[in-house]
């Protein structure tokens, strides 16, 4: 016996039709990897960045600079095919359809919800390629929903959007033995992440986000979230200082600090850093800092020669990673005599695909949740204000 309710989902303009089993859970029909998308050839590249930067008020120099990074690799992003490895890890595990759209390019969202919509789907449940909240990694992915539902119009297929997993021992443990096998004595271990604008991360997560009510007066939604998260012994994370003044926010720095401190734990390593790459905003904008390049140069002042580099923000190896990091920070640190190790991303390592699965078990069946941090973690946006920032990144 099933029970329908009528709700509003965060970011959808109708109140939707939640379909209840028996054990009080939701009931889905098809499950759905949402991702960012990338290029696949040279002819895609621009119309690519124009997709992922369109409102945002990116300059055409950093567009350029960034269509260059593409071209190195025949202007193909390896984001693609790291999505279709995990389509093909995840056949046959799971008891729903599979479905794959992204944000930015083909196989475009709204294609995808139009493909599932004339297979009669009307209720997904999706794993965005991102652990991490925020606006770039959580609120947008649902802004893009609500939009690909829109497009497709009635009957679009309703979609829930599978929890943040920072802190899964699927994701954890992979890049512990990544940071395992790469430490050496006396190496330094760096962690990074996408850095962000500073007020992107102020406004992540709920406590921040000043909302205005019924009488039009502006009030704040505030919760256990927002306080500044403890750091581990040894642990100096930079960055996102200015948490200790504020009462909201700061949900991606902290989580990005809480995988931090468990990957170092799991890796037995005792000092670390969390630092960011990839900034992409001019220097009048604040951007979550210091850039992995200028915390080279200040570890090689300080007699450090030697980095292992986790990029625990990336669940594979990204653009981001075999550019930024793999080309940009190894030049870097080569530059400064500083012996410079990468630790692999979990793309589909066995523990990672299993975590797709357990993910969707927790909300189809009710499997108990696994985490090994103490960051809380919910089903759905937890606050109306969650995540809201400023369109522009730029300035
Ligand atoms: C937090 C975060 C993640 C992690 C969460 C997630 O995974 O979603 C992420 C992922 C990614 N970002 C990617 C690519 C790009 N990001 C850009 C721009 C930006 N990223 C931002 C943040 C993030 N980005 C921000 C604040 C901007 C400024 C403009 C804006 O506010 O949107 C630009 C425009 C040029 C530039 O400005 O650099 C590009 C091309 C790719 C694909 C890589 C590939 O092809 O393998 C991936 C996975
Ligand atoms: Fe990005």
């Amino acid at each position: 016996m099933c029970k329908a309710y009528l709700v509003t989902i965060r970011g959808d303009t109708k109140p939707s039709i939640i379909v209840v089993g028996q054990n009080g859970l939701v009931t889905y029909d098809a499950f759905l990897l949402l991702s960012f998308g990338g290029p696949e050839g040279p002819d895609d590249v621009i119309p690519f960045l124009e997709n992922v930067t369109r409102g945002r008020g990116v300059p055409p120099e950093r567009l350029a600079e960034v269509a260059e990074h593409y071209r190195h690799f025949g202007g193909v992003s390896p984001i693609n095919d790291q999505c279709r490895a995990l389509l093909a890890a995840l056949d046959g595990r799971l008891d729903l359809p599979i479905y794959w759209g992204n944000r930015n390019w083909h196989p475009m969202l709204a294609d995808t919800l139009e493909k599932m919509r004339g297979d009669g789907v009307r209720r997904a449940i999706a794993f965005v390629t991102s652990p991490y909240g925020g606006y770039s990694s959580c609120r947008q992915y649902w802004e893009d929903i609500a939009k690909a539902r829109e497009a497709v119009g009635d009957g679009a297929p309703e979609i829930d959007k599978i929890r943040h997993y920072h802190d899964h021992p699927g994701f954890i443990e992979p890049f512990a033995d990544g940071v395992r096998a790469a430490m050496t004595p006396g190496a330094r271990l760096v962690f990074t992440a996408h850095s962000i604008p500073t007020t992107m991360d102020t406004h992540a997560g709920p406590g921040a986000g000043a909302v205005w009510t019924e009488e039009g007066r502006e009030r704040s939604d505030r919760t256990d979230e927002g306080r500044p998260y403890p750091e581990g012994p040894g642990a100096r994370a930079r960055g996102g200082e200015r948490q200790q003044q504020s009462a909201g926010g700061f949900r991606y720095s902290n989580q990005l600090k809480e995988t931090a401190r468990l990957v170092a734990e799991a890796a037995g390593v005792a000092e670390w850093d969390l630092v960011w790459q990839s900034r992409s905003g001019p220097p009048s904008v604040p951007w979550l800092e210091p850039d992995v390049n200028d915390h080279l140069d200040a570890l090689a002042k300080e007699g450090v020669t030697a980095v292992v580099a986790a990029p625990i923000g990336f669940i594979s190896d990204h653009l981001e990673v075999i550019w930024d990091l793999d080309n940009e920070a190894a030049e870097t640190a080569a530059g400064l005599g500083i012996d410079w190790r990468r630790a692999p991303t979990p793309g589909v390592d066995p523990r990672f695909v299993d975590l797709v699965v357990e993910l969707v078990a927790e909300r189809v069946s009710g499997a108990p949740r696994r985490k090994l941090g103490e960051i809380p973690v919910w089903d759905a946006c937890p606050a109306v204000g969650c995540c809201t920032i400023p369109r522009r990144t730029h300035g």
